[in-house]
């Protein structure tokens, strides 16, 4: 059994929507990002890449790379869950906080929750997310960016 954890920002910028764990939600401002600045999945990843020892999103997927551009991330979080199961591993649970004062993550935690079952091969019920704010304090708190950290476990496959 092992054990990983990851964190990423994302700042606001102009838009009409963020992406959290591959769910399109509509808000007054989008993120700025290489790719579509899911910050769920990105500390999903570096939680994953993290209990593997190997490196970090920005390692296998460079911001330099232009192939990753607008990307979807739900690939790269498919992407390291093959790593997960090249490596003997599966997935134990996972679980995301959140952090931001909008949008409301709340409402659309059952739909994120079917997007990273789906793309982790587990059941909804091994996924947790949680929003959180910071009590208007901090960079979330001005609303300048949102948060997301995410701990996994992972336990040997067979
Ligand atoms: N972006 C967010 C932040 C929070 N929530 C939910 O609101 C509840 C109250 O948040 P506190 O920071 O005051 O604890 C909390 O239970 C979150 O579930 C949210 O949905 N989206
Ligand atoms: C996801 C990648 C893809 O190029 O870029 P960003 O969308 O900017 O996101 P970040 O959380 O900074 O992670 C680095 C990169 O791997």
């Amino acid at each position: 059994m092992r054990i990983g954890q990851g964190f990423d920002v994302h700042a606001f910028g102009p838009g009409d929507h963020v992406v959290l764990g591959g769910v399109r939600i509509a808000h007054s401002q989008g993120v700025i990002a290489h790719s579509d600045g899911d910050v769920v999945i990105h500390a999903l990843c570096d939680a994953l890449l993290g209990a593997l020892a190997l490196g970090d999103i920005g390692q296998h997927f460079p911001p330099s790379d232009e192939r990753w551009r607008g990307a979807d991330s739900r690939v790269f979080l498919r992407h390291c869950m093959a790593l997960l199961a090249q490596q003997g591993y599966r997935l134990g649970n996972a679980d995301v906080t959140v952090i931001g004062e909008r949008p409301k993550v709340l409402p659309h935690a059952p739909a994120i929750r079917q997007v990273l079952a789906a793309d982790m091969a587990c059941e909804p019920g091994a996924v947790s997310i949680k929003a959180t704010t910071t009590e208007k304090l901090g960079f979330t708190g001005r609303g300048e960016g949102i948060a997301a950290m995410a701990v996994v476990l992972v336990e040997k496959a067979g």
